[in-house]
């Protein structure tokens, strides 16, 4: 059952310093527990939107809430605090390569720690037996010492999964989290994601190209064009016809 919003935009406006328009007049809200995809051809906004939601980029008016509270104002530990609720997954899984998956997951917990503990690699034992909890989470609970970088590309991405979850998150955003992976890693890395919603009720929203994949995955998807909102519908009134609309408007524009 769905609950109230865990984040609100109203008239969210996103211009860039160049002047490109990364977003324009944004309205919408997303419920706890939902999984929400995004679409949009390339340049759309679903980086720029995603980004705002953790103030990776600031808007430039407009309001952004997260669990009721306008996160504009955020300073210092209130901003700390958000971005611990909040896990980023990313396209190229930005793992420190020549470091163990257990370290690489213990880094996930740094915001729980003064910077000092962590850069002597203090992690309190409670923790390190989370990072393996985490770790079986996705599945990969064998691969504790092993290098990142003797990692594939599906395993990598899972481990950043694992990393996100030290921070206990309410809301993951994953921004392309299998543009660069095969079908099968693909499958494994939105599958952990959708068990994760599941059992966890953590909101996620995810930015995909693939329109099958947004279909199997998604609770809600949502369109973008040019830095605009164009499409918004549950899963069960989405339809193929709608999605080809999305992607052909677009590129008969362009
Ligand atoms: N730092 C920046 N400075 C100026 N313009 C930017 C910046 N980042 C993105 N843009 C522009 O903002 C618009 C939206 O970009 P954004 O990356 O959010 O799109 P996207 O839908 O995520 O695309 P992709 O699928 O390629 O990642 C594009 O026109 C892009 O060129």
């Amino acid at each position: 059952m769905e609950e109230a919003p865990i984040i609100s935009f109203k008239h969210v406006n996103k211009i860039y310093s160049n002047g490109t328009v990364g977003l324009k007049d944004i309205n919408f809200e997303i419920p706890q527990g939902q999984f929400l995809v995004v679409v949009g051809l390339s340049g759309a906004g679903k980086s720029t939107l995603l980004r705002t939601i953790n103030r990776m980029h600031e808007i430039t008016s407009g309001e952004i809430k997260i669990d009721g509270e306008p996160i504009q104002t955020y300073k210092g530990q209130a901003l700390r605090l958000l971005r611990r609720k909040i896990g980023m997954i990313f396209q190229g899984f930005n793992l420190v390569n020549r470091s163990s998956v257990e370290r690489n997951v213990l880094s996930g917990r740094v915001s729980y720690y003064p910077t000092w503990k962590t850069l002597c690699g203090l992690f309190t034992q409670a923790d390190r037996e989370m990072a393996v909890r985490s770790l079986q989470r996705v599945n990969l609970a064998d691969k504790l010492y092993t290098r990142a970088d003797e990692l594939s590309g599906g395993q990598q991405q899972r481990v950043a999964i694992a990393r996100t979850l030290m921070q206990e998150p309410k809301i993951i955003l994953a921004d392309e989290p299998v543009a660069s992976l095969d079908p099968l890693t693909t499958k494994a890395v939105m599958d952990t994601l959708q068990r994760l919603n599941r059992e966890d009720n953590i909101t996620v929203i995810v930015n995909l190209h693939s329109v099958p994949l947004a279909r199997q995955y998604a609770d809600r998807i949502i369109g973008l064009q040019a830095g605009q909102l164009v499409y918004d519908r549950p899963i069960s009134e989405v339809t193929e016809a709608d999605l080809n609309d999305i992607y052909v408007t677009e590129a008969v524009q362009a």
